[in-house]
């Protein structure tokens, strides 16, 4: 069965509800140029959380690094150059790798997936439109690859339809940026079951 991410989370009231509603992983923006920004400070609140916890960062890797608790997976949201890719083979903490949603980067995707198990093909700015044939290509391959990218109620099955392991979802379960609907949150989980 295909699981569910649920980024851009910015309260703890919204982490408790959606780790009640078993959400399958919940994910935390810490770069301050998102408007669902947290402060790594606050990833020490979810520790009762026992479900996979993930902070999401752009520019800061190393600092990132040393900041997030260490039950956290790190999400490496930028694309990284050869030798920022040998840096992260030096640390042992599981890491998500982003690769855009293009053919352009099926290269980088080799390198993503020889760096973790754990990739997800998303858009390279949010106003794209995503490449489904390219993350169908991959899938067949990776089946354990997450996808996202504007996913909502109305087209999850497009995405769903190509079996990924995971999909990442955030603007389309929210009110406004950084508070989630947790009933949007429950329709896509009786969607994807
Ligand atoms: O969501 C953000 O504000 C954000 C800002 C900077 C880097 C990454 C960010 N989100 C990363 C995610 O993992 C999103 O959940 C993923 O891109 C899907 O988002 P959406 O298209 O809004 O569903």
């Amino acid at each position: 069965m295909t699981k569910l991410k649920v980024c851009g989370i910015a309260t703890l009231d919204d982490a408790i509800e959606l780790a009640k509603l078993n959400v399958h992983m919940l994910g935390f923006v810490t770069d301050p140029i998102s408007p669902r920004y947290v402060k790594f400070d606050f990833l020490n609140f979810l520790k009762s959380l026992t479900l996979p916890l993930v902070s999401v960062n752009v520019f800061n890797i190393r600092e990132a690094i040393r900041r997030t608790p260490s039950n956290f997976l790190i999400q490496v949201h930028r694309i990284l150059n050869d030798d920022e890719m040998d840096i992260m083979t030096t640390y042992e903490r599981k890491f998500i790798m982003y690769v855009p949603m293009s053919e352009r980067y099926l290269p980088y995707l080799e390198k993503a997936l020889n760096l973790t198990g754990m990739v997800l093909l998303d858009l390279e700015r949010k106003s794209d439109k995503p490449d489904l044939n390219f993350a169908s290509k991959v899938l067949k391959d990776h089946p354990e690859v997450g996808i996202g990218g504007g996913i909502n109620l109305d087209n999850v099955r497009e995405f769903l339809k190509l079996e990924p392991g995971w999909i990442d979802v955030s603007r389309g379960v929210e009110d406004f940026p950084g508070k989630k609907n947790l009933n949007k949150v429950r329709k896509l989980l009786e969607v994807i079951a």
